[in-house]
């Protein structure tokens, strides 16, 4: 294809020097210590907010590895969106999404900041001259972008999960010097699991060793998707990061050295030849790369090249980012992701990211139906819910007794009350405003002053207020539309993940009619705690402090649990990681201040029995809560077969998945499975105990609560099969109540846990980990060794292989596309420094997981060999290895392991 230069009807001929026309007349919001406080920029622009139109809110989040840049980065964007007066910097510990003490303490994102701003600000792009900005694209007008940051460190993937169930689209920060990293492509395989479209920043571009085009490389090997470059690095000739190339506008875009970053220097492609003829001929390389990449994935693009006579360079801008949207969006899975080139930290080429975001990233109605759950096996799509598609869930209701049975017409009538609903995706307590609920809103408008129905806890709590968080300022607002982000103050029981629906007319106590009383948005599956701690407060007057400030943490963060021993009275909490615990420990005594005495970390090994009891009989009689109760329960336990249930499961037996892979089979022999009796000779069951939900959530309840403590090592039970005979003859007496039933349940099954330990022993349990670790080629072979021998690990694969393997360990369902290495297009990287790369695209060897002098390998390893292995790790790598983990599963250990663990312990637990 013959290169033209490029008219000056498409892009002008005089360079010129803008200075934000908004520089002048920023609007700031200043940090009211109140709620209440004077209207500030953020009451402005909250006002414009709700009445913007739904395509003009994009619900983007940031992902990356930690320390890529993300914090700075979104810094950056509240500064030049005005939302900010100065730039906050990270190391100073003066950012504005970093708001919690820890956080800005140890520098690292802990908690997503849900933060709203306007892009561009006010009616023109404030980075641009007026004549060189498309009135039609999207960025020319004002956008409410909805920013959720996202922690980066592995210990938080449950956060970056709950995050991403609300986002729409996605940044993708990478550091120009590390490349590709285990976390961000951990991250990103999440994001693609939950479809949602990204746009790749490689940020440090400024950095001594930052290679723009390696990283380009690495973004098609490990990543799987066909980078589109769309920005690339404008270097001096020593190296000194002077701005950025665009390709998608055929400019350069130069920044002042030690700038705020709002004076940008446009020099079109003529001007940028007198200036830089190295940067112009790379543009024009970039610019025809990028129109035959996009030819290959859309169609219009196609013709678009036709029309301009097949002239790469005379396609017009808008053309270019109309078929980048097109291939962000609409394709699933993503095949093409647009690479913008910058430096955060020196205020470089964050206009630009902020421009795509706006461009090529959905609004709330561009996306796929989000997904609900109306039961344990009924899911589908909320739109599909909405118009009445109830097939499903009338079968599931078909099991309830008749009476109860839901008809279409019902539930078709249920949903015309619907007022919204919506998802709380974070709670976070606010040290000035009290407990804040971030929300989602997925349909409707939610009203100021509207009861909220807990669809997961069942009651309701009335929203007094409604909020949008700019940074550290909230402002008040009457509603949030469907689409938008916003947060309720003052809830007193709402947790992370809840739904909450309003609905008109509906009873505060029992709710909506169903199916809406328990429709639940886009459930997560919470993993399995790996560490925890003892906590005991320092005096018996802090037990109550104590208490409502695990209530609280655990509000906030669902991946925490707490569980009491009911025979030592101790607490233990629970969580992820060692560092998730740590920072669990900081907020409870630093935040919350709990006086509270708390125990070293500890491995959260399990126990399973490992032959059947005998069938047990407990009666509970007492009073509870001043009511005289009785009722009776009959179990017994055995080792649990994987996938042994399903010819099992009958018209009388109701099997039911538990938390650590322990079954709960319950028995009704003289039940039918709508739970009426089978002859009349046996009694039916009373009307307020109905089988199938109040019945089975007691029995639920108290088997979960036996298995909370194993009966030889005081470890949660795992891999148990629990077995229940339920016969209402033998079991219910006139003053049964659930809470009776749900304690007569608990006594059985631990009296069968310890009466099958009685006849052989419980075995221990360990969390064997999925880890992966990227380290340089030299040091290999010796943390292999150390992997496989020292920490009885096995070794999966080695990257340099195979580089897909990561990824298909951690979400083998997810479809990567194969990438060609050698039509990749990137830059060279002149000042790549000493591991520098190839300048060949077609360089395979740089492609395999070799890109940057790091090879991966994926190895399962017992957790507790992986404590303190950071430092190990760096000390064999000279300090460049770095690792992310995740439970692979329990495995049973061996005698001699499980006795090393417990002399360890102290081991006094029989
Ligand atoms: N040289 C250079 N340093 C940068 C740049 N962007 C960020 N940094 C530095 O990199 C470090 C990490 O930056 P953060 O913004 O905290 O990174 P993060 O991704 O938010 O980190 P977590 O919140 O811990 O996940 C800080 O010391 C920043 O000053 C950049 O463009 N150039």
């Amino acid at each position: 294809m013959v290169l033209r230069c490029i008219t000056r009807k498409h892009y002008g001929l005089v360079a010129s020097r803008y200075i934000s026309q908004n520089a002048a007349t920023t609007r700031h919001i200043t940090t009211s210590s109140h709620l209440n406080a004077a209207p500030t920029a953020g009451h402005e622009a909250a006002k414009t907010a709700t009445a913007t139109a739904i395509s003009k809110t994009r619900n983007i989040g940031i992902i990356a590895h930690i320390d890529a840049g993300k914090t700075t980065t979104t810094e950056r964007m509240l500064y030049y969106s005005g939302y900010s007066r100065r730039i906050g910097d990270v190391d100073e510990g003066s950012t504005v999404t970093d708001f919690l003490p820890a956080e800005r303490a140890r520098g690292i994102t802990i908690q997503s900041a849900a933060i709203s701003f306007t892009w561009p600000p006010s009616g023109a792009n404030p980075w641009l001259p007026k004549e060189r900005t498309d009135p039609k694209a999207l960025s020319a007008t004002p956008c409410n972008i909805n920013l959720i940051d996202t922690p980066g460190h592995a210990d938080f993937t449950f956060e970056v999960l709950r995050s991403l169930r609300v986002l729409d689209g996605a940044v993708c920060i990478l550091d120009g010097v590390a490349g590709v990293e285990a976390q961000t492509e951990k991250v990103w395989l999440q994001a693609q699991k939950y479809q949602i479209p990204r746009i790749v920043f490689v940020n440090k571009l400024d950095r001594e060793g930052a290679a723009f085009g390696r990283t380009v490389r690495e973004v098609g090997a490990r990543l799987g998707v066909w980078p589109a470059v769309c920005g690339v690095p404008w270097w001096s000739e020593v190296g000194r990061l002077r701005g950025v190339g665009d390709v998608v506008g055929l400019r350069g875009l130069g920044y002042a050295e030690g700038g705020d970053g709002k004076e940008v220097d446009v020099l079109c492609l003529q001007q940028l030849e007198m200036e830089d003829a190295g940067l112009a001929a790379e543009l024009k390389k970039a610019r025809i790369a990028l129109v035959e990449l996009l030819s290959e994935h859309d169609d219009v693009m196609v013709e678009k090249f036709l029309e301009a006579h097949e002239d790469h360079l005379a396609i017009s801008a808008a053309e270019i980012t109309a078929s980048l949207r097109r291939c962000v969006v609409n394709q699933h899975p993503q095949r093409v992701v647009p690479v913008f080139a910058g430096a955060s930290f020196r205020n470089t080429g964050v206009q630009p990211l902020l421009d795509a975001v706006v461009d090529l990233l959905p609004n709330p109605e561009e996306r796929p139906d989000p997904e609900i759950k109306l039961g344990p096996e009924t899911r589908g799509g909320l739109a599909a819910f909405l118009s009445g598609k109830l097939d499903t869930v009338i079968t599931t209701e078909q099991t309830k007794p008749s009476s109860k049975a839901i008809s279409k017409d019902k539930a078709n009538l249920a949903l015309q009350n619907l007022e919204a609903c919506a998802l709380a995706f974070k709670v976070v307590s606010d040290p000035r405003r009290g407990v804040l609920v971030y929300i989602r809103v997925y349909s409707g408008t939610l009203a100021r002053n509207a009861p909220l129905w807990n669809t997961i806890l069942q009651n309701t709590e009335r929203a007094q207020r409604l909020l949008k968080m700019y940074a550290n300022d909230a402002v008040d607002v009457e509603n949030i539309p469907a689409g938008q982000i916003g947060v309720i103050p003052g809830l007193k029981f709402a947790r992370t993940g809840d739904t909450l629906v309003s609905y008109t007319g509906a009873h505060p106590k029992n709710g909506p009619p169903a199916p809406v009383n328990r429709m639940q948005l886009r459930p997560i599956n919470v993993p399995p705690p790996v560490f925890f701690v003892s906590v005991e407060p320092s005096s018996l007057a802090e037990e109550k402090n104590l208490r409502e400030a695990l209530e609280l943490l655990l509000r906030e963060d669902p991946s925490l649990h707490v569980s009491v021993d009911e025979e030592s009275g101790q607490t233990h909490l629970a969580g992820m990681g060692e560092l998730h615990l740590e920072i669990a420990r900081d907020r409870l005594v630093g935040d919350l201040k709990a006086k509270v005495r708390i125990g070293g970390i500890e491995i959260g090994y399990r126990e399973s029995v490992t032959v059947p009891s005998g069938e047990v009989t407990e009666v509970f009689e007492r009073d509870v809560g001043g009511r005289w109760s009785k009722a009776a329960a009959t179990a017994s336990v055995e080792p649990a077969v994987e996938d042994g249930m399903s010819e099992a499961v009958g018209k009388q037996r109701h099997v039911f998945e538990l938390a650590d892979r322990n079954r709960l089979v319950i028995t009704t022999p003289t039940l039918n499975a709508d739970g009426t009796s089978t002859s009349e000779d046996h009694p039916s069951l009373p009307e307020d105990l109905p089988l199938n939900t109040v019945l089975h959530h007691a029995l639920q309840t108290g088997t979960s609560a036996a298995c909370a403590r194993g009966p030889v090592h005081n470890y949660p039970v795992h891999s148990t099969q629990i077995n229940l005979t339920f016969n209402p003859a033998e079991h219910i007496f006139p003053s049964t109540t659930p809470a009776a039933l749900s304690s007569a349940t608990r006594l059985a099954v631990q009296s069968a846990l310890r009466s099958s330990a009685k006849i052989n022993e419980t075995v221990m349990m360990e969390p064997v980990m999925m880890v992966t670790i990227s380290v340089n080629e030299e040091s290999l072979g010796s943390v292999v060794h150390d992997i496989s021998s020292a920490r009885g690990g096995s070794v999966i694969s080695l990257s340099s292989e195979d580089s897909s393997d990561t990824a298909a360990t951690s979400t083998s369902s997810i479809a990567r596309i194969d990438i060609d290495p050698s039509k990749i297009y990137a830059p060279p990287d002149p000042f790549a420094g000493g591991h520098a790369t190839s300048t060949s695209s077609s360089s395979n060897s740089v492609l395999l997981g070799n890109a940057n002098g790091t090879r991966q390998i994926v190895a399962r390893v017992p957790l507790k060999e992986m404590v303190g292995y950071l430092r190990h790790l760096r000390s064999l790598t000279g300090g460049r290895g770095t690792f992310t983990m995740v439970v692979d599963r329990f495995e049973r250990m061996s005698g001699q392991r499980q006795r090393a663990v417990l002399q360890r312990l102290g081991g006094d637990y029989g």
